[in-house]
């Protein structure tokens, strides 16, 4: 049986745009791909601003009934209380989002995000009915050791390890070698595929077919337009979470046509 996962273009902002830069930005991105020219039922393109331009986009898209997604870069484990800064899962859901982001590498790095912490955020996700996009990969010292995929397929069995079927199976997994984020050096699409495919197989062995074939495989790190036609042609690369091209609309909305683009042969 072949499967049909509709491929996702997520746009990782990070630390960029403020609310006005946000709205300017979803307006040109939904008139460069009106439903008349673009079909979302094939291709989903999701934004992920900073908590501050939620709203904003929210509005927007509510308005005008626009078919592009959006959710949070990050999530509180916890769900009300004296935790100053932290921003509710709750709170993301109500603001419309789909998603919510975890584990990115930079919030590993920056932040004190262990996997019990990620594993928390995942459920919190969950739990208020939204996806969350976990994110692994290796760093350059794995991938010279030639670990990287027991390490990816680790970081996803230590989040999975407690989840049931069901919560496993609304789970998106980006892999995004850490050595490839914002430095212009992108995966082959032969290491993309081979990643996403270990990422796969590992869930197939643990959770069955059903779950395996349901979760998105994202690849991330240096998806421009030049490179993601090759990339998205991998049949376990499910779509992208793009940073720096993220945050060029024309270019965003280039790298959405190309995967729509290949739809058509899936
Ligand atoms: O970190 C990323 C997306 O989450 C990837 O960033 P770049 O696309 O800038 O390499």
């Amino acid at each position: 049986m072949t499967v049909k996962r509709i491929p996702l273009v997520a746009g990782n902002w990070k630390m960029n745009f403020d609310h006005l830069e946000a709205t300017y930005f979803v307006q040109k991105l939904a008139w460069l791909l009106r439903d008349a020219h673009f079909d979302f039922k094939r291709c989903e393109v999701a934004l992920f601003p900073s908590f501050t331009s939620l709203r904003s986009v929210q509005v927007l898209v509510e308005a005008d009934r626009l078919r592009v997604t959006y959710g949070a870069q990050s999530v509180s484990v916890t769900t009300q209380g004296a935790f100053t800064g932290d921003v509710s899962a709750d709170m993301i859901a109500h603001l419309g989002c789909s998603y919510v982001i975890v584990g990115h590498s930079e919030r590993r790095k920056y932040h004190p995000e262990d996997d019990a912490n990620i594993v928390d955020q995942v459920r919190a996700v969950l739990a208020a009915g939204m996806q969350p996009i976990l994110c692994v990969g290796e760093s350059f010292e794995e991938r010279r050791q030639g670990i990287e995929l027991d390490f990816a397929v680790g970081q996803v069995r230590d989040v999975t390890r407690d989840l049931s079927d069901e919560e496993t199976s609304k789970l998106i997994v980006a892999y995004e070698p850490v050595w490839a984020i914002g430095t212009g050096m992108v995966a082959t699409p032969q290491s993309a595929q081979e990643a996403s495919c270990a990422i796969r197989e590992d869930l197939r062995e643990t959770f069955g077919a059903d779950v395996a074939d349901a979760v998105r495989i994202l690849y991330g790190g240096s998806v421009t337009s030049k490179n993601a036609s090759e990339l998205i042609s991998q049949p376990d690369v499910d779509g992208f979470l793009i940073g720096g091209a993220a945050l060029d609309v024309d270019e965003l909305a280039k790298i959405a046509r190309l995967v729509l683009k290949s739809t058509q042969g899936r």
